[in-house]
């Protein structure tokens, strides 16, 4: 294995690299955990500690690293073609094989894909859809885009104007217009006294009032993901989704999936508009689409959005690597090795049912661990002040990050998203994989309670 001088990496990193949604400052202090390489579930650092990561990287390395086939393939696609655009009445074998493997394992109804380089880049392509689809059915006053306090839609100015974090709108002066929000279908925090079916129904309505405060003429889409996943995996009841959908439909507002987390396998069905019970008009991925091996994004547009552009000629939007062959030859093998080795198969019918039960065994005895929840490979809990009253602790955030930095100071990724835990490992982790994980983390939690609480 390849040695490392992490001082000297540390300094280089600190003098010349702007991290993402890092202070540049305290990071610089500490010195950023160089890491080396990966395989399966675990990374190594270059102070050689072997790492289980319970985060899949950012909630994308879905396959698990160090596969053998996927550089094969790149190199392959690289040397026979390494780039040409798909713009000027020009495509290549690799998208049109990826674009129709994406056909097969897409539901009903979605027989055409846009690609992009990212998750915002696909958000961005749909907010620019939605609209220009309203335009060519001749109501170019549909154009306002509905998204939740909370959701995380990315880091492009539309994908952050649609997100709900507000420190992020903050920075740059977002949300754009055209942009608002409603409260997100978080039960435990707003659920109050109703039981969550009850909350999931008016959590839908919260949507139905405001698009009556805008005049449903004028909203183009309602944007959610099946479950919000930077936002702190906020799994919604089983009501709400199917009420949304119900009331999209009752005043024809496009209905749009944000898949980037949830997609390719992390629910346990393809895609969580599936485990969730709706049917979207169009929904966005990125991540698992490759497995975050080369980046590419994609975005599924149903057969009624797609004729309604397809009708209005020029789709005036794409970028320069739009379907890119490499990057579409690896998404293409990456997909094909989730359905057909039967990871996907596996997540619904084995590994995430297991993780689903070890997680709540292994966290429902903690005195401030509550809101156990998850489905497939996609799970979490809250740090609480009081489990009887369902009281938060004051400082939101501040005890997620206590509790995450000793899971890593243990050797394990997983989440803080405020008082949120949260975990998505890659989908080839094994039962006994889940069990070590969840073996260190206990005794992390435990460290936690009494380091930090008593
Ligand atoms: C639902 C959703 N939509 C869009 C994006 C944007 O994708 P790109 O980053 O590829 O532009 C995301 C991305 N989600 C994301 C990205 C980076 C960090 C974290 C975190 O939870 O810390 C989450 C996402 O989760």
């Amino acid at each position: 294995m390849k040695q490392h001088n992490t001082e000297a990496l540390r300094q280089q990193d600190a003098a010349h690299h702007l991290h993402p949604f890092s202070d540049m400052q305290s990071l610089n202090q500490q010195g950023a955990r160089v890491i080396t390489h990966a395989d399966g579930i675990y990374l190594w650092d270059s102070e050689g500690n072997k790492i289980i990561d319970g985060m899949a990287g950012l909630w994308c390395v879905n396959i698990g690293y160090g596969r053998k086939d996927l550089p094969e393939v790149a190199k392959k696609q690289m040397e026979e073609l390494a780039y040409y655009n798909t713009f000027f009445k020009t495509t290549h074998p690799a998208v049109v094989e990826l674009s129709t493997l994406l056909n097969e394992v897409a539901p009903q109804g979605f027989s055409h894909v846009f690609y992009t380089n990212s998750g915002s880049e696909s958000v961005d392509t749909m907010m620019r859809m939605v609209r220009r689809y309203w335009d060519v059915q001749g109501k170019p006053q549909k154009k306002t885009l509905i998204g939740r306090w909370n959701g995380y839609h990315g880091s492009t100015i539309g994908g952050a104007s649609l997100g709900g974090m507000t420190y992020m709108h903050e920075q740059g002066d977002l949300p754009i217009p055209g942009v608002v929000h409603v409260e997100q279908p978080w039960w435990y925090k707003h659920g109050k006294d109703m039981t969550p079916d009850e909350f999931g129904l008016q959590a839908a309505r919260w949507v139905e009032e405001k698009i009556l405060e805008i005049g449903a003429d004028k909203v183009a889409a309602f944007v959610g993901e099946p479950i919000q996943g930077a936002g702190g995996v906020i799994i919604p009841p089983a009501t709400y989704w199917p009420e949304v959908e119900r009331i999209c439909r009752k005043y024809d507002v496009l209905l749009v999936a944000d898949e980037v987390i949830c997609g390719f396998g992390r629910t346990g069905e393809w895609f969580g508009h599936q485990t969730l019970g709706f049917r979207p008009d169009i929904f966005t991925t990125a991540k698992g689409l490759s497995s975050g091996y080369l980046p590419i994004g994609a975005v599924f547009v149903g057969d009624r959005v797609a004729e309604g552009l397809l009708a209005g000629g020029d789709f005036n939007h794409g970028f320069t690597y739009s379907g890119h062959p490499v990057a579409a030859a690896v998404a293409q093998a990456n997909v094909r090795a989730l359905r057909d080795e039967g990871i996907v198969e596996r997540v619904k019918n084995e590994t995430g049912p297991y993780m689903q039960k070890r997680w709540r065994e292994t966290f429902g005895n903690f005195a401030h661990v509550d809101d156990i929840r998850g489905v497939g490979l996609i799970q979490a809990f809250t740090l609480v002040k009081d489990r009887s009253k369902r009281e938060l602790f004051p400082d939101w955030g501040e005890m997620g990050m206590k509790c995450r930095d000793i899971f890593f100071r243990n050797n394990l990724i997983m989440r803080a998203c405020g008082d949120h835990i949260v975990s998505a490992p890659p989908l080839v982790i094994s039962k006994e994989e889940i069990d070590k994980m969840l073996d260190v983390a206990a005794r992390c939690v435990e460290t936690f309670e009494k380091e930090v609480l008593f």
